[in-house]
């Protein structure tokens, strides 16, 4: 599957923009990545290794860093955008000018933007107008596409041709790519598992057990497929790699960064001494702030991005607040198979006493 005649440049120096650069460096393709810090640029050129976030793997020795935008950008058929979604539109609105409507446009960024609460290929779309938008998104902890675990992604647009050009990009034996035409349930999915992997860790910390984790995981689900219908989105989605499959990596992992966020909190360290601690991003604790104000807004019955948004920002302690969680309401497991609302009713004309 290797891809000699193509040229891809990669927006963002963190960890999964180098996990993606080596990937297509592997199959052929020539990758220039841009980052602010020249010391890691020429350490990844090189040393072919990113000591800040990805210490212990080596990089494919053909990617080459650089801070200068216009070099990275130029003659690229593809570009990848790996910034955190509170940078990502500045970034953005700093490429445009070097960017041409040929090209291939992805975000690789599992954020929310607050202000109309947008999500990152709307910015794209919104910032460039350009017709080859996508999302890549899925179980993918960067360390471990690193080290070349086998792993699978998906890349969502309803272009057909962005589609197939990540496919034959990024697609070799150690990394596979999916394909989803459902853009906006896909990056959805990304941004919101966020929210439960902070949770879980939580949970892990406080010594819960694999009942409770996989309660946790599967209210989670039907959480976060709720929201997203709500939002236009298609539930089906969240059976795929971005929806299911990213929400068991993270909220099982020690590798995630927003999983390491809650073990902290859960160990009794405050939200900051936690964010501070990791050194990285970790999208989850905005998100969860949004989402919950969002399903507020909306009407969305959220109880765990409700329970989680009191922990983190409101002090209520987690251990009371899991209790708490127990005595809500006992609804539907699958709301397609069952509408919650038809057991609540049940539940009333049952005349369910009170308490
Ligand atoms: N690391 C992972 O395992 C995965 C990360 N993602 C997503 O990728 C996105 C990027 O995350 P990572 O690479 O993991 O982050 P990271 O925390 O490893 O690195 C963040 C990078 O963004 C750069 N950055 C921050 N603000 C910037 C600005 N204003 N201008 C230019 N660069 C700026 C930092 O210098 C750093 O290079 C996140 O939204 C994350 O959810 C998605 C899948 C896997
Ligand atoms: O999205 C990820 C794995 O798919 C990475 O999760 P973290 O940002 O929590 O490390």
């Amino acid at each position: 599957m290797s891809d000699q005649s193509l040229r891809v440049a990669v927006l963002g120096g963190g960890s999964f923009g180098t996990a993606l650069a080596s990937i297509a460096a592997d199959n052929g393709a020539e990758v220039r990545q841009w980052m602010r810090d020249p010391e890691l640029a020429a350490q990844i050129t090189n040393e072919h290794r990113n000591g800040r976030y990805l210490p212990d793997y080596a990089i494919n020795a053909a990617v080459v860093a650089s801070t200068q935008m216009a070099e990275v950008l130029e003659g690229a058929e593809l570009v990848l955008v790996a910034i955190p979604s509170k940078a990502f539109r500045e970034v953005v609105r700093q490429a445009r000018p070097l960017l041409h409507e040929a090209q291939i446009l992805v975000s690789t960024t599992k954020g929310i933007q607050e202000e109309g609460f947008k999500l990152m290929s709307q910015i794209l779309e919104e910032e460039t107008g350009f017709a080859h938008i996508g999302v890549i998104s899925g179980p993918n902890l960067a360390s471990e596409i690193a080290d070349k675990q086998l792993t699978a992604t998906v890349i969502a647009s309803d272009d057909p041709q962005t589609r197939t050009r990540v496919q034959t990009a990024l697609g070799c034996d150690y990394f596979r790519v999916y394909a989803s035409n459902d853009r906006y349930g896909v990056e959805l999915g990304g941004a919101l598992k966020n929210i439960y992997a902070i949770a879980a860790g939580m949970a892990a910390a406080l010594g819960m057990g694999e009942n409770t984790r996989s309660m946790l995981m599967t209210r989670a689900l039907a959480e976060m497929s709720r929201f997203a219908v709500d939002q236009g989105a298609n539930p089906m989605t969240f059976l795929g790699l971005a929806g299911v499959g990213d929400l068991i990596v993270t909220c099982s992992s020690a590798l995630s960064r927003n999983y390491r966020v809650g073990q902290a909190l859960g160990e009794g360290k405050s939200l900051e001494e936690a964010v501070e601690a990791l050194g990285q991003v970790a999208e989850g604790v905005n998100t969860v702030r949004l989402v919950r104000d969002k399903a507020h807004e909306d009407g969305v019955y959220m109880p765990l991005a409700e329970g989680l948004y009191q922990v983190l920002f409101k002090g209520v302690p987690a251990r009371d607040m899991a209790r708490l969680l127990m005595l809500g309401e006992q609804s539907s497991d699958v709301e397609f198979v069952l509408p919650r609302k038809d057991v609540q009713q049940d539940r009333r004309e049952g005349g369910e006493p009170h308490g």
